[in-house]
């Protein structure tokens, strides 16, 4: 055995840029759009990369094969995460997305697949009905508020089916408070990514000293995270109490720690991270990969116009699609399919952690080693699309592969990602049907396409744009 590890340690590790002394490639990683900057290195230094900073090891996979052969075929090795300081001082504590691979990781995956495996997910299809028939009115009476309907969408289905809460027209508290958290987490930096999570001794230092920025900032912001995990389990709490309970993940969970007490597998506080973290995992990317949607039927006016065509044969144009329409509408499946890989909404994927040295095509990948997915790079991967920045739902017809990577790997996959994948087809499905998007128009009358510009942390979206959106048949919008 250790004759295997010396063999496996001689090996090369996977190609790297020249790196500064010490402090290895630190210098070189940009704090926003890294997963640009690694792509642009896979051009020069092959698709499988290593990076140096002190005290990491990180490999850059930047193929979908990569990931899929190491983080899929051998997951036993490689669903570990690595640990963030600034998350756990900011209070999410009892969070799946940093839990380590072991018993707890396992308890709360679990918890999670109960309520969102792919049978069980049907049975959120009416509320994902009635939100999108709700998207649609509102985009009606305030077009151009179509950021606050998509986010109102992709929330209010969540807090329905996890938090057992209905979404109020004006100022919804689930709402404000899971505002302040995204505010929070997008002050305090990815996990991974910033000098805290780079040097953990930092957060013992005091505030003042240069570089414990982000610690200082997690501190502050701990009484809103608290407020995300208390504020819905209490109001669960009194719902069931008055007997005015929505059947969601709480208020089963609820039922089943006030009937097994203290020999239920989940405390309080394992249900109260779970709802947490299924609204901070699944509303901004089901949003962004929304907004994503918008802006390329903007751009590609003719993608939009061909899925049109076939909802228009399928329903007439006198009703509006259904669930049961999915499997007979094929363009719009491409250009689903095409929405997520064109711009992926988590782009630089979630890191994993290898737990074992292992070798891959004659690379070493030491044990301990952060494993970046670029999914960004996966996704517009020149080997694999043809034109990869280009939005063209017929590439499929060509030959080209639907990607597999935008909802992660392995047995760290999203495990929201069927109710995710409904989220978004019932809404592009009805906005289609209902409305045109397209681009303003200058006094000449010539199209102002907005630029094709994101802005990213863990979740990626357009910057803000305008768009033009008209309704196709008032008759759907009654
Ligand atoms: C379009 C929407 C979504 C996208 C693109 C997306 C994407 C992802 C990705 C890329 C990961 C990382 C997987 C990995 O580590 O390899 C992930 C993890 C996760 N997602 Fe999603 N997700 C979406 C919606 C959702 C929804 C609706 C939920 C909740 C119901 C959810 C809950 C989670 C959780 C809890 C994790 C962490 C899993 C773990 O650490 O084991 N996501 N998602």
């Amino acid at each position: 055995k250790l004759l295997q590890r010396k063999q496996k340690r001689a090996l090369p590790m996977p190609p790297s840029p020249p790196a500064d002394p010490l402090i290895g490639h630190l210098r070189i990683i940009p704090e926003h759009d890294a997963h640009l900057f690694f792509h642009q290195l896979s051009k020069t230094y092959g698709k499988i990369i290593s990076l140096r900073i002190p005290r990491r090891t990180l490999i850059i996979l930047n193929s979908e094969k990569a990931a899929v052969d190491l983080l899929e075929k051998r997951s036993s090795i490689y669903s570990d995460r690595p640990t963030s300081d600034v998350m756990s001082l900011m209070g999410f504590v009892s969070n799946i997305v940093l839990f380590p691979y072991g018993e707890n990781f396992r308890r709360h995956r679990r918890l999670l697949n109960q309520y969102f495996h792919q049978k069980k997910c049907l049975s959120y299809q009416r509320v994902q009905v009635q939100e999108a028939r709700r998207l649609l009115l509102n985009l009606a009476r305030s077009p151009e508020k179509f950021e606050d309907h998509l986010n109102r969408y992709s929330a209010a289905i969540i807090l329905n089916v996890a938090h057992g809460h209905q979404v109020q027209e004006e100022d919804d508290i689930y709402l404000r408070i899971a505002q302040d958290v995204e505010y929070a987490i997008t002050h305090c930096a990815p996990p991974g990514s910033n000098l805290v999570d780079l040097f953990p001794f930092l957060k013992h230092m005091p505030s003042w000293m240069p570089g414990t920025f982000a610690a200082t900032q997690a501190r502050l912001f701990r009484p809103v995270v608290d407020r995300m995990h208390d504020y819905p389990f209490e109001d669960a709490k009194r719902k069931l109490a008055e007997g005015t309970s929505l059947d969601s993940l709480l208020s089963s969970e609820l039922e089943k720690i006030n009937r097994e007490g203290e020999d239920y597998i989940y405390s309080a506080q394992d249900i109260k991270g779970a709802t947490a973290i299924v609204y901070i995992g699944g509303v901004d990317t089901t949003f962004c990969t929304l907004l994503i949607f918008m802006l390329a039927m903007v751009l590609y006016p003719e993608a939009q116009t061909m899925a049109q065509k076939e909802l228009d044969q399928l329903t007439g144009g006198t009703r509006l699609p259904t669930f049961a329409d999915r499997k007979s509408l094929p363009y719009l499946e491409k250009l689903v399919q095409e929405t997520y890989r064109w711009h992926s909404s988590v782009p630089g994927g979630m890191p994993h952690r290898c737990m074992e040295d292992d070798v891959y095509e004659g690379m070493f990948i030491p044990k301990g080693s952060i494993i970046i997915t670029n999914i960004h790079a996966m996704t517009r991967d020149e080997d694999v699309y043809k034109d990869p920045h280009k939005f063209d739902p017929d590439r499929y017809d060509r030959g080209e592969p639907y990607t597999v990577s935008h909802f992660g790997f392995g047995r760290r996959i999203c495990p929201g990602r069927y109710l995710a994948d409904a989220n978004v087809w019932i809404a592009i499905a009805s906005i289609l049907t209902a409305f045109r998007i397209e681009s303003l128009t200058n006094d000449a009358g010539k199209p102002m396409y907005p630029s094709e510009d994101f802005e990213s942390a863990i979740t990626s979206r357009p910057k803000p744009f305008e768009c033009r959106i008209t309704p196709r048949n008032n008759d759907l919008l009654t």
